[in-house]
């Protein structure tokens, strides 16, 4: 069992110096099972500098260290907002506040000019982070079809065609600043939640708080100095017919120290929809969860509260 006695969870490590070299099938198993079993992984050796990674998480504090009138010029209710800065998880639908900040970034290039100018090096920092991180999440989904199709033929598992279509996908960086809290026990950093799109890349801080939810109990994330944590997304686990899970997971916040992390969600370009992918669907294993597209994931959001995985439920074919 991977789980310590502070309740504490070893996710599986993917170490991606190895999957470049002659143990990529070996990797790609181990990818697999970290994928059906957990929902997680921590990425290490991934390419990415620690200096992006170090100037990232500065820059970050410095924007929430902006007085609240820089900071308030980007709150918008308008979930399309090339930028987006608020507070809790949705402040205009939460019964029950978050102990959270956050800042919302698309990542397209047309957008680039819509996000904060100040800190001064806030756009050149975060949109080096920014490109770096795609071009990883480019390297992790191959490696993640990859391992989808395993069993399959050379032939049907060639995936060029789809690799190409995540090159132009969408990309939205959740930027999270949980401050200290007077009553850590009276609330959450952020509630239990799966994130929407294919994967998300995960950057957090030295200070612990995320937690997953693991055969039914809530387990902590130890942070693993320059790596990233890993996770499945809504749009993977209907892509791979449900054979990947999102899972669950929550933010704790504590009482003497204030964390930042970064959230990078990939998928398909807004308009593509996402459905089971063919190479995976037969009479043997048949397709189990509607088409989607974003439209509907906003519609959905728009109307009801996002949390646990009801948006996942509500695309399930029974
Ligand atoms: O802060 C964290 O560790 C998790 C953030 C998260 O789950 C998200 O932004 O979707
Ligand atoms: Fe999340």
């Amino acid at each position: 069992m991977n789980i310590a006695a502070n309740g504490s969870i070893k996710l599986p490590i993917i170490d991606f110096a190895q999957l470049q070299g002659p143990n990529r099938p070996e990797v790609l198993k181990s990818l697999a099972k970290a994928c059906e079993e957990y929902g997680f992984f921590q990425a290490i050796n991934h390419g990415i500098s620690h200096n992006v990674i170090k100037n990232m998480i500065d820059v970050a504090k410095t924007f929430f260290e902006l007085p609240f009138e820089e900071r308030v010029k980007f709150m918008s209710r308008d979930m399309c907002a090339p930028v987006r800065y608020g507070t809790s998880f949705n402040q205009s639908k939460d019964g029950v506040f978050c102990w959270r900040d956050f800042l919302k970034l698309m990542c397209h290039p047309d957008v680039l000019h819509h996000w904060p100018s100040s800190p001064m090096d806030f756009r050149k920092e975060v949109g080096s982070y920014s490109k770096q991180t795609k071009l990883l999440f480019l390297s992790v989904m191959e490696a993640v079809l990859e391992s989808l199709g395993q069993e399959l033929s050379t032939e049907i598992a060639n995936n060029s065609d789809i690799l190409e279509e995540f090159e132009d996908g969408s990309q939205l960086m959740v930027v999270n600043c949980y401050p200290a809290c007077p009553e850590p026990d009276l609330t959450l950093g952020m509630p239990p939640h799966s994130d929407y799109g294919f994967l998300t890349l995960l950057l957090q801080d030295e200070v612990k708080g995320l937690e997953i939810q693991h055969n039914g109990k809530w387990v902590t994330v130890e942070p693993l100095p320059n790596s990233f944590v890993v996770n499945v997304g809504d749009h993977l686990e209907i892509f791979s017919n449900g054979r990947y899970k999102s899972v669950l997971h929550r933010v704790l916040v504590n009482d003497s120290k204030s964390r930042i992390s970064v959230a990078s969600l990939h998928s398909l370009h807004f308009e593509r929809m996402v459905r089971p992918w063919p190479k995976l669907v037969n009479e043997a294993n048949p397709r189990r969860y509607k088409d989607t597209d974003f439209a509907s994931f906003l519609d959905y959001v728009s109307s009801c509260e996002p949390i646990r995985k009801n948006f996942l439920e509500s695309r399930k074919l029974t």
